[in-house]
């Protein structure tokens, strides 16, 4: 193949044209550069000082590979099978959701209103997929005994994995949370119920990057445009039994939901309903406390 002569300046530039229909030239150009530092360790500047050398041929192969799977709009952390969560290098695949950086803020938020009091709190994570939320809260709260919860087998096994390289020591269940009073029993009770349940409305696909929609796994990410809020349902209805007195729910929400969630939580008896923005300055989480019985 001719770019085995050719400098690797020239497959930056391969990069740049082949890609011009997805991504504008500097995402393309921090693309390439992630690539490089996965592959071969270098900076930025690596690549500055060193873009007429030639590489090696398996790592030719590996960038064109990679680039194939680009054109095919891959996310780049599927290509790399990793992504970064609160500084955690957590293993992923198309089974499992790319950890997004709003879900850092909902760590964040429940780290702040936790972290100080250092109490042996119960948690469950319900949706967890990579086990993103599940192991930065088990690390950020190590007294914590940490539970979480996916109906995808495919989406636990990566979440094992992150959580053994993690040390993060994590109870999974693989269990249908629409059907959670089969897999619960009375006695247990959390101090915190977290989740990001899938709330995307079919409706709204139209307006999403062709690389989430053909990509990432369409169990984690919709919900049906008639039920928009039926995961928020469902759990609410679980943290209600399985919440202990003043136990506290955190969602991540659909931003054009944020008032009807809080509506359904208040009619479900939920009290200091507080709804929080992202950095964007979206609606994009929820916490709730149970009452005192
Ligand atoms: C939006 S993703 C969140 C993943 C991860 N917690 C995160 O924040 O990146 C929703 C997750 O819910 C899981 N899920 C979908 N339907 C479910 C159900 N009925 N019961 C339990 N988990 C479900 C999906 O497999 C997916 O992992």
């Amino acid at each position: 193949m001719f770019v085995h002569m050719q400098p690797i300046a020239a497959i930056e530039q391969s990069f740049v044209d082949e890609l011009a229909s997805l991504y504008d030239a500097e995402e393309i150009r921090q693309l390439f550069f992630l690539l490089l530092e996965d592959r071969l360790g270098w900076s930025k500047r690596d690549y500055l000082l060193r873009k007429q050398e030639h590489l090696d041929e398996q790592d030719i192969h590996w960038l064109i590979a990679a680039l194939s799977s680009l054109k095919k709009a891959k996310p780049i952390q599927y290509i790399l099978g990793h992504a970064w969560f609160m500084g955690m290098k957590l293993a992923v695949n198309e089974s499992v959701l790319i950890p997004r950086p709003e879900t850092e803020e909902l760590v964040q938020l429940i780290v702040n209103q936790h972290q100080a009091a250092n109490k042996p709190l119960h948690i469950i994570d319900i949706g967890t997929g990579s086990g993103c939320i599940a192991i930065a809260l088990k690390k950020a709260l190590p007294q914590a005994t940490v539970y979480a919860l996916d109906i995808s087998p495919e989406a636990l096994r990566v979440a094992r994995q992150n959580a053994n390289d993690q040390s993060a020591a994590i109870a999974f269940i693989n269990a249908d949370i629409l059907e959670w009073d089969f897999a619960f029993q009375e006695t247990q009770a959390f101090d915190i119920v977290v989740s990001n349940p899938p709330y995307i409305t079919e409706a709204e696909q139209s307006g999403m990057h062709l690389n989430v929609l053909s990509h990432e796994p369409h169990l984690a990410l919709f919900v049906e445009t008639s039920a928009p809020l039926l995961f928020y349902e469902h759990i609410a209805a679980f943290a209600l039994k399985h919440l202990r007195p003043k136990g506290d729910l955190y969602f991540e929400i659909n931003r054009n939901y944020g008032q009807a969630v809080c509506d359904l939580l208040r009619k479900k008896g939920f009290q200091h309903i507080a709804l929080h923005r992202d950095m964007q300055g979206a609606d994009r989480m929820i916490h709730a406390t149970k009452d005192n019985n």
